[in-house]
């Protein structure tokens, strides 16, 4: 059974899935603190979570069992990423599920600030009939200035065209071709600055995002200017967008978030007369929150029971379509990296990916943390890599990893084929696998030698030289000693030449059964490898 914790309000509607789950025990508690957290963590696989919760290193660390955690929503800086890509732990999120609602405060944002609304209702429920001070503006003609053209921003962009209003943007990734298409016309933040009346930010935070609006942007700002953040607080400057409303450089300002989240009593956004204010709301309708609650909740189940997912932050995004043609290559891909890694002596540096067939046409990296986590394993252990951290557990040991074509073009067989090659300080070796139509998942090399195994249990893999006798002295020794032969395959290139025994067998080969075995002087070599 399968334990989440739910530590943040999310949609119950949205988490029916989990709840109506067989396998999935749900436990929903919130407003939790660091150290209660800590305390309750191991008991759970999977942590969903909104934006109150922060995921720091510690709770994960503690988590000893936590396997996924789930953002309902967008922004996951309130979760330590490089924590939980060290720990192997996924983290997803739920990018698309707010957007609207999002793009839509953003919108009531910018009219309540056009129009004060916010400042003549509090007028006018205290009584006073004031319709001299809240003289407003229209949208339509105005310039509206987007930084950030992703899923948010181009919504906005969108719905700003239908009041009349110019749109110019910035985002690095867009294109001219895609703004024109949307009516955007591009520009930097300079010119953003200097030309439009309403600005709005839909960047997430990072370094260079942050206070991307700042003194020396307010410095050359066009007078009048009204600016609205609902994405993350800290990409403008409190402080100097304070001093520009007090110099009159900016008209109003409507943010939704905060640089520290909630903000002191003593804030000045909050009693500054042209400052309007919303508790982090900018998500929070009835539909964003359903939308995002069932879209980790799919995920979350999908990850726990090792079934293909989606939306994963720390791993790299794979297009629908490429996923489903790569997911039956997934365990193929570990299960020859495990293998190989238990052929091989020395230190792994150099990890190479070949496809031949249909497969050497795609874009197949998102094969290869599979690969590394099945190379990976054999020195680490299963409980400390996984597909999450593999690329990262190489990095950090200088493995070099490529990909590349297969020197065969094409598959000499009608299947896709795959060769991982291993090169070590002290050898490389190679093995090649392929997921047949029939049969399923199959080694059909070793080396050069070609062979038909499926991997599972335990094999002895024994390379000799190709000389009578060989076989009947292996399978005496072994019956000798009790070990029952399941199977067995020879393979070589030339008559006489070098050959590879592989004999499946029942159990493990005890150590002095290997020595004999190695003691047989045509033989060369003997390792033993075992499939969970
Ligand atoms: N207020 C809320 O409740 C709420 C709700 C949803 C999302 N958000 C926040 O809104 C923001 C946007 O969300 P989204 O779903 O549109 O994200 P997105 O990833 O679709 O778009 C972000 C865009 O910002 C662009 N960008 C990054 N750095 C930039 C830079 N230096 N200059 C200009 N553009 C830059 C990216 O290229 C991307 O296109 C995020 O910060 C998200 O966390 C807030
Ligand atoms: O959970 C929320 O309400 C905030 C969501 C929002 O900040 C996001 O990044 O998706």
């Amino acid at each position: 059974m399968f334990k989440v914790l739910v530590s943040d309000p999310i949609s119950d509607f949205g988490l029916q899935q989990l709840n109506g789950a067989e396998d999935v025990e749900v436990v929903k508690i919130t407003g939790l603190s660091e150290e209660e957290l800590v305390a309750v963590i191991p008991h759970y696989d999977a942590l969903l979570v909104r934006s109150q919760t922060k995921v720091t290193r510690r709770i994960m660390e503690a988590g000893v069992r936590l396997k996924v955690i789930g953002r309902a929503g967008v922004g996951v800086d309130n979760i330590d990423l490089e924590a939980a890509t060290n720990r192997g732990i996924i983290v997803i999120n739920a990018p698309d599920g707010n957007t609207v609602t999002t793009c839509e405060h953003t919108l009531a944002m910018m009219m309540a600030l056009a129009r004060h609304i916010p400042q003549a209702y509090a007028k006018t429920v205290a009584g006073q009939w004031d319709r001299k001070s809240f003289l407003g503006v229209e949208l339509r003609n105005k310039v509206l200035g987007v930084l950030g053209l992703g899923r948010i921003g181009i919504e906005v962009a969108k719905r700003a065209a239908a009041f009349g209003m110019t749109v110019i943007g910035y985002d690095p990734f867009l294109s001219e071709e895609r703004a024109s298409k949307l009516g955007i016309k591009p520009a930097t933040v300079d010119e953003i600055v200097r030309t439009a009346d309403f600005m709005t930010v839909h960047t997430p935070l990072t370094s260079e995002t942050h206070h991307m609006i700042a003194k020396p942007q307010f410095a050359v700002m066009k007078r009048g200017m009204r600016i609205i953040n609902c994405a993350r607080g800290g990409i403008i400057d409190e402080a100097a967008l304070i001093e520009a409303l007090d110099e009159g450089i900016v008209a109003g300002a409507a943010f939704d978030v905060f640089e520290h989240e909630p903000p002191a009593p003593d804030h000045p956004f909050l009693r500054h007369p042209k400052v309007i204010v919303t508790p982090h709301l900018g998500a929070s309708t009835v539909e964003a929150q359903e939308n995002v609650a069932l879209d980790v909740s799919e995920q979350v189940i999908h990850i726990l029971r090792q079934e293909p997912f989606k939306n994963a932050v720390n791993m790299p995004a794979v297009p629908t379509d490429l996923l489903n043609r790569l997911q039956p290559c997934f365990t193929l891909c570990s299960h020859l990296g495990n293998s190989l890694a238990q052929m091989t002596d020395g230190a792994v540096r150099e990890v190479t990916l070949e496809c031949s067939g249909e497969l050497a046409d795609l874009d197949v990296t998102p094969l290869i943390p599979y690969v590394l986590k099945g190379i990976l394993t054999r020195h680490l252990g299963s409980e400390q890599v996984n597909v999450v951290n593999a690329m990262h557990l190489a990095k950090s040991r200088d493995i070099n990893v490529s990909v590349q074509k297969s020197l065969l073009a094409h598959s000499p067989h009608a299947f896709d084929e795959i060769t991982i090659r291993l090169k070590t300080t002290v050898e490389e070796r190679w093995v090649t696998g392929a997921v047949l139509p029939d049969a399923g998942e199959r080694i059909v090399r070793i080396g050069p030698y070609p062979v038909e195994l499926s991997p599972e249990g335990h094999m002895l893999l024994i390379s000799q030289k190709d000389k009578p006798g060989i076989i009947g002295r292996v399978g005496t020794l072994l019956g000798d000693n009790g070990i029952n032969i399941a199977s067995m395959q020879v393979g070589r290139t030339e008559i006489g030449d070098s050959a590879v025994m592989i004999l499946k067998i029942d159990k493990k080969t005890p150590e002095s059964v290997m020595e004999s075995l190695v003691a047989i002087p045509e033989i060369k070599r003997v390792r033993e490898i075992s499939f969970d």
